[in-house]
Order: C-alpha cells, then structure tokens, then sequence
C-alpha cells in the first residue's frame, strides 16, 4: 500500500529516508527547521556526498512525490511521521533528546489521530514509554525503527539493510507491522520486538563496533613492541567466523557523529541502572590513549624522541574526515589528532577529497594534495582514501623536507612508497626505510 510519509529532520538519516521511501513508491514531506538546507534540497543540491542520494531526490523531485519544507502544515495529512533529529552527546554522556521531545510534544497538534510516530533517531532505553506520555491521550501509536545505516553507504544501507528492528508496544504492534510494510519490497530480515530491546540492540551494535576497534588498536601497539605485525594478526583472528574479518583494521582512533556518543550514553544507561559496565568506559579511554600515542608515533618520527619539540615543526596530513568516502568532520580522529599536533607547536597543511575547509585554527586546507608535502617534516595519512595510494609518492617525497610518512591507517603500499623516497611507519607494523629497507 502507498502511504504518505512525514520525515522530520532532513540530515543523513531523514534525507536516505525520505528519498528512499519516495524510490519505494511512496508520497514523502520532509521537514526540516534549516531554510537553506529546505531552499537547496528543491532545487536538487544535496549538500552530502552519499552515493546515489542526489539521482534519488531529483527524481523524488521531478515526479512530485517528494517535497522539501520548513512548515509543519503538510504533516496533517501523512500516515505515518519519522522522527529523524538530533540526538547527540549531552551532559555527562546522556543522549541529549530535548529537540526530540520538544518535536513530539508539538505533534499532538499536527497530527491526525492514528497517525504512527516512528523515532529513526537513536534514543535511550526508554524513550518508546516516555514519548506516549508526552503524547498525552492523542491516537498516536508509537514505533521505535533504529537506523543502522552507515555514513558513505546511507542509500546502499538503507535499500539492502541487515535487519529492519521494530520496537513497540503490545497495543502498538498492528502500527509496528504498518511501519514494516513501508519496506515492502526490501528483502531483510524484519524483528518485531519491545521497544527496551530495539533501542538497546541500536545501542549494543555502535558499543561493540567500538569496543572491536579498541581492541584492535591497542593490540596493534602491541604487536609494535613485540615486532609483530596487526595486518597479520588482524587477518588471522578475523578467520574465526565466531570473531569476524569486519572492524578489525587499526587506524588513529575511531570516530563520526554515532560510535563515540552512542558508547558513551550506554555507559550512562547502564549506570542508571547500577549495571557496573566498565569494560565499555575502557574502550572509551582506549580511544583516548591511543590518540596520543599516534601522536608520539608522529613526534618521535620527526623528532627522534616521543617527547620532541614540534614548535615550528611542518607536518602535511592526508585525510581529515573520521573516515574514508564522506566529508563529515563530527568526532574525526584526524581533528582530534591535527589539535593535539597543533598545540604542541605544529604548522599543520592538511588535504581530505571530502573536506573543503575545517578548523581553520588547526589546519590550512588545501585543494591539491601535493601542497600538503610542501617543506614537511612529515606526512601523516589520517583517513583511508583509496585514492591516497595512487599518488606520485616521489613527488611528493621531493617536496618534503623530510620524507618521512606516518600510515596510520596502514593504507600505502610501503615498498613502492619507499620505492619513491620516503620512510614508511605504518600502525603495529615494522617501519620501512627508503629504498625498501627495513
Ligand atoms: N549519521 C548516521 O550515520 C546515523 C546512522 C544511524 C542513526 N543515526 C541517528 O539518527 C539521528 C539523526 O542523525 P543524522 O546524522 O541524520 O543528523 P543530522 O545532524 O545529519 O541531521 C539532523 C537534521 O535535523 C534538523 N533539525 C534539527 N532540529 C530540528 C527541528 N526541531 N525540526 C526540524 N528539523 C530539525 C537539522 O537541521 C538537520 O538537518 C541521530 O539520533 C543519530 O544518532 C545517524
Ligand atoms: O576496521 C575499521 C572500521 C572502522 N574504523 C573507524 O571506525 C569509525 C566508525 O566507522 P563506521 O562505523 O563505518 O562509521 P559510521 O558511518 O558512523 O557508522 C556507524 O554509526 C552509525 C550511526 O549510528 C551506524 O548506523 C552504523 O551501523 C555504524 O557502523 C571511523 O572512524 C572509522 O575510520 C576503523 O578504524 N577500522
């Protein structure tokens, strides 16, 4: 059946939805409170770089069925209204929900009686009890539907997802199935459960991935003492099917506008309820710690000594987004380390395909990734753009004044890149010289 759907909140997650509930055949408002972001999405500018999201929202233009607006109005008349907004990393690690439920008090208003609320936004256990209360005594059943989708996937993720979760209520379980006949036509496994469990199981899955990388990170420092090497490790532990090959490669810490917040408001939940879950507050200061060690990797490569001086010091540094295949600088490792390199005295350049400009305090973007290496010390590869690989490394390594890089995403090839010049210190790896040796 063709419904009319609301979207409310037009960011990565209301725009995949809107545009790919429009591509499924049916009639889609989406609302957003930024004007210009409203003005650009009519004229079909899609200001976030999602593979095949643009193509969907212009045809979604083109055939009428998908409209852009700031005003409310056009929610009277839809079946069913997503709840896309915000819900980032408030006081003390809590899930700040305040937009949320100022929306959800508004909708009483809007709304026609038996419209189904859905919250796509991920929110805290409990969220699915409180937001009937705020309801008050409207006919609006109440789903919870968290969104799995990853940042550079979104359209991919969102028409082929792992699993569709739908939480509700006993009373609210023939508007749960209404919610997953929106997906007709999406071959997924569709859960039906409580709304505790699909807000948990949102929670649980960002926590784990976190936990995984961690993990992984930190053994990657270890392998560096014992002279092991974490492309091997992670490979070998990663054949284990209990284990998994996914999320084991080691980078500069991991990142974006989901793991980090969403780590920590599970800390928060399980607190609240005397849960004692300091396995995840670990993985949290894990992130934390290994940040700084990247950046005495990076010291200590320029300066010989993990406490060098890097005053005045040049370093170049590839990649600035959180990570590879979008432009989204929310929680980046690579900002969190470009800062910490910056108050130590560094002069940093930086280049990512994605990003235009960041920080401008920190780092100077440039739009061509050989000025990066003009006069460096050093290279840092922060972000695992493919394309990073293809570059002419003598070039570059004739820029430098050093020529010297710091993988951490082990993303080059060290022997043709020592081939052109440089030293190449990956991430649990040994270091190769230049020339190829070791
Ligand atoms: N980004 C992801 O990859 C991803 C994936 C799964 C789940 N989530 C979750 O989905 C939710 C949304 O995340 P996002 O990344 O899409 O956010 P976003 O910041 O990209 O987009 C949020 C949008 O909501 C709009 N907005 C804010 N307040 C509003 C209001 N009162 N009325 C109307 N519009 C308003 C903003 O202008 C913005 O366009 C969060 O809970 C997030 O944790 C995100
Ligand atoms: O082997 C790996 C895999 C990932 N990362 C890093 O981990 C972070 C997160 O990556 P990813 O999970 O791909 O990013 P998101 O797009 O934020 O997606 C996560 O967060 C979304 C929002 O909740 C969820 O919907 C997705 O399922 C979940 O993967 C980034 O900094 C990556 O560079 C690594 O360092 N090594």
């Amino acid at each position: 059946m063709v419904e009319r759907i609301g979207v409310i909140g037009a960011g990565y997650v209301g725009l995949t939805s809107a545009a790919c509930f429009t591509h499924l055949g049916h009639d889609v408002v989406c609302v957003d409170s930024d004007q210009s972001k409203v003005d650009e999405l009519n004229r079909g500018e899609v200001a976030i770089a999602e593979p095949g999201l643009a193509e969907l929202v212009r045809d979604g233009l083109i055939c009428g069925r998908l409209l852009f607006s700031t005003k409310t109005d056009g929610l009277a008349a839809v079946d069913v209204v997503l709840l896309c907004l915000p819900t980032p990393q408030g006081e003390g690690g809590d899930a700040d929900v305040r937009a949320l439920e100022e929306v959800v008090t508004g909708l009483p208003g809007l709304l026609t009686p038996g419209c189904v609320v859905v919250t796509k936004s991920t929110v805290p256990v409990g969220t699915g009890n409180r937001l009937p209360e705020l309801l008050g005594d409207a006919d609006l059943p109440v789903v919870g539907n968290p969104e799995f989708l990853r940042e550079g996937h979104a359209v991919e993720d969102f028409l082929r997802p792992e699993r569709i979760v739908l939480g509700s209520r006993d009373e609210d379980r023939p508007a749960a199935e209404r919610v997953a006949a929106l997906y007709r036509g999406i071959d997924a496994p569709v859960w039906f459960t409580d709304p505790a469990s699909a807000e948990l199981a949102k929670y649980a899955s960002n926590a784990f991935l976190a936990m995984k990388l961690s993990y992984v990170n930190t053994l990657a420092e270890l392998c560096e003492h014992h002279g092991a090497d974490i492309r091997a490790v992670g490979r070998l532990i990663g054949l284990d099917s209990r284990i998994g090959p996914a999320f084991l490669r080691p980078g500069p810490g991991w990142g974006g506008s989901c793991l980090p917040k969403d780590t920590a408001a599970l800390v928060r939940t399980a607190e609240r309820a005397g849960v004692d879950f300091g396995m995840l507050r670990d993985v949290l200061k894990a992130n934390a710690r290994h940040q700084s060690a990247v950046v005495r990797k990076i010291r200590l490569a320029i300066t010989g000594a993990t406490d060098g001086s890097l005053t005045g010091t040049r370093i170049g540094l590839l990649g600035l987004a959180f990570k590879a295949g979008t432009g989204d600088l929310r929680d980046s490792p690579a900002l969190a380390i470009a800062g910490e390199l910056a108050r130590s005295g560094a002069i940093l350049t930086g280049y990512d395909p994605g990003v235009a400009s960041a920080a401008p305090d920190i780092v100077q973007v440039v739009d061509d990734p050989y000025l990066v290496a003009k006069d460096a010390e050093a290279l840092v590869v922060l972000t695992e753009w493919p394309e990073f690989r293809e570059l002419d490394w003598a070039r570059l390594a004739a820029a430098t004044d050093q020529a010297i890089v710091v993988d951490t995403r082990n993303l080059l090839d060290p022997a043709a890149v020592g081939e052109a010049g440089f030293t190449v210190i990956g991430l649990g790896t040994a270091a190769q010289g230049p020339g190829g040796a070791r």
